[in-house]
């Protein structure tokens, strides 16, 4: 286990009619790209509103950097940068004008960080052109620049990507990588589309109906995406000898209920059929399986909660 940058313990929010958050213990580590997906409503903006003091939670706690006294809060989120909801930019200024007011305003010293937060946005060339001027995703690089102003070791992102173009999508996702990467900035950035996290995100959170259903690793994600065959026969072992000596695969697991997960051959159907009956086995399930990303989202939000 890596280092816990945030940490939220049972962090429960309820409004009036509605539970926005139950219980959630969501765990963001030194490093980490954390994908936090979820439907709109899920409860995403609520618990990123929560970790940086924009609300308040109605039981459950926050821990960042290790802190998470009322006093200890104050300081470690000031190792915190944020976009949630749109970044407030003067429409009038410049990019360097508008850091400039972030930068006096959050009583940051010395010009130095505009220009290396201009840098690392690619904002650097920008001249006397207004933010107003801007296309979406400048005004969105500018908003990241106001975020990094501060030198955060925890960048957190909301929905960054809504509204904007494939083109600023795919920016967006390589400054993202950059800055993880060259910075050693630990991320979390949400959204409601697994397919546009995933070409980043290190790790993942799904979130439906304020409750955490499931956090697992990119590695974790794609395993369960991988299409395969599930196979269940009456004798798993000589199944496995079949696989190797007729077939010539390794590529299959054998899960501890005797399930074999056959990673190749998966459109060659009948011939694995066929090896496995004129064997003497006796299939007792045999089916392809395995989702890609959108419908394994959709199957694990559709199916509620489940752990
Ligand atoms: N201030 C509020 N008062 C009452 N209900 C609220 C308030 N803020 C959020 N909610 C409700 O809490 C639930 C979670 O909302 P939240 O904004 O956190 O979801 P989300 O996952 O960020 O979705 P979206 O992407 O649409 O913002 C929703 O049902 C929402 O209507």
């Amino acid at each position: 286990m890596g280092q816990t940058v945030l940490a939220t313990i049972d962090l429960t929010k309820k409004y009036k009619e509605q539970t926005a958050l139950e219980h959630v213990n969501l765990v963001v580590e030194k490093g980490d790209i954390y994908g936090f997906i979820g439907q709109n409503g899920a409860g995403k903006s609520t618990l990123l509103r929560i970790v940086t003091a924009m609300a308040r939670p109605t039981s459950g706690s926050v821990r960042l950097f290790g802190e998470s006294s009322e006093a200890g809060l104050i300081e470690a989120r000031k190792r915190v940068g944020a976009i949630i909801e749109s970044p407030a930019l003067y429409p009038d200024m410049t990019a360097r004008d508008n850091l400039e007011v972030h930068r006096l305003l959050r009583g940051i010293p010395g010009k130095a960080c505009i220009s290396k937060a201009l840098a690392l946005v690619g904002l650097q060339d920008t001249g006397k052109k207004k933010a107003k001027n801007f296309s979406l995703g400048m005004k969105q690089r500018l908003g990241l620049a106001i975020a990094l102003l501060g030198d955060p070791e925890l960048l957190i992102l909301d929905e960054p990507t809504n509204g904007l173009d494939p083109g600023g999508i795919v920016e967006l996702r390589e400054l993202v990588k950059e800055l993880n990467r060259e910075l050693e900035l630990t991320i979390l950035i949400s959204s409601h589309i697994l397919s546009e996290l995933h070409q980043m995100a290190t790790k993942y959170g799904i979130i439906h109906e304020g409750r955490l259903l499931e956090q697992m690793t990119h590695e974790q994600l794609n395993e369960k995406c991988k299409q395969h065959l599930r196979i269940r026969v009456d004798d798993p072992s000589k199944a496995a000898t079949v696989l190797e000596m007729e077939l010539g695969t390794q590529d299959y697991e054998v899960l501890q209920d005797g399930t074999i997960k056959l990673y190749s051959l998966y459109h060659d159907v009948r011939r694995v059929s066929m090896a496995l009956t004129s064997s003497g086995l006796v299939i007792e399930y045999f089916a392809p399986d395995g989702d890609d990303l959108e419908s394994y989202f959709t199957k694990r939000v559709g199916g509620g909660f489940h752990d």
